[in-house]
């Protein structure tokens, strides 16, 4: 039996199972939510769509890591929510666009563990200190799902907004083009100050410290 290639070994774990849309209203727009189930996980993955997103035009696009606590229990540890929040919002305003909602949570900890990290914190230690203490590197996330999702949705490239180079390296290392970055800053407060100065200082975010200039580019 012939051995698989490596490209043939990569498509095997991240196959996925296509689940047509259904209507999300919400205060912005009535979007489509579509989900992919990862079959080696039997993680359920989201996409959150507006308008035709097929053409050259590049799609307006966020590449979202599931934040239970901030996502959907409004916490303002992080600024998970509000990215989330106002990426629809912009998508809603163009009338077109994708968020595409990966279950990562706790960048790809769990948020079992993500809680133990924040009790680290609470003690003293960064979000990347707290990952380490707990056995993990700073970022355990994987976005090889993004290119088939991509291709299912007929979307070939990306206005993306993000603050993340990381994301930006992984999404040029998986061939996936990004026509232009858009900086997503918001909810800085003072429960996620120190966070989000963590993020910018130690995993390199395109976040400026308070009196930088917003837009570094
Ligand atoms: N392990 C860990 N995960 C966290 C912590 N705070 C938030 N997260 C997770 O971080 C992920 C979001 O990652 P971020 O680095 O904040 O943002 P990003 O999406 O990579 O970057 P942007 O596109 O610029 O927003 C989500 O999965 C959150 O659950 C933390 O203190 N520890
Ligand atoms: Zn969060």
């Amino acid at each position: 039996m012939p051995t698989p290639t490596s490209d043939q070994a990569a498509d095997a774990q991240t196959e996925l199972q296509y689940i047509p849309p259904c209507q999300l209203p919400t205060p912005w727009a009535t979007f489509a939510l579509h989900a992919f189930v990862e079959q080696a996980t039997g993680k359920e993955h989201l996409a959150i769509t507006l308008g035709e997103l097929g053409g050259d035009e590049p799609v307006l696009a966020r590449i979202h890591s599931e934040c239970l606590t901030g996502d959907a229990l409004f916490s303002q540890r992080c600024d998970c929510g509000a990215q989330l929040e106002t990426a629809l919002q912009r998508i809603a305003a163009e009338g077109r666009g994708a968020v595409l909602y990966l279950r990562q949570e706790g960048r790809g900890i769990g948020l079992v563990n993500k809680i133990r990290a924040y009790q680290l914190q609470e003690a003293g230690a960064d979000t990347v200190e707290a990952n380490h203490a707990l056995g993990f590197a700073p970022d355990m996330r994987d976005y090889r799902l993004v290119k088939p999702m991509l291709e299912q949705l007929g979307i070939k490239s990306l206005k993306l907004m993000t603050n993340n180079p990381r994301k930006m390296k992984a999404l040029e290392d998986a061939h996936i083009p990004v026509a232009q970055r858009m900086p997503l800053i918001v909810n800085r407060n003072p429960f996620n100050e120190r966070y989000l100065g963590t993020k910018a200082a130690r995993l390199g975010h395109w976040i400026p410290l308070p009196g930088e200039e917003e837009n570094p580019e």
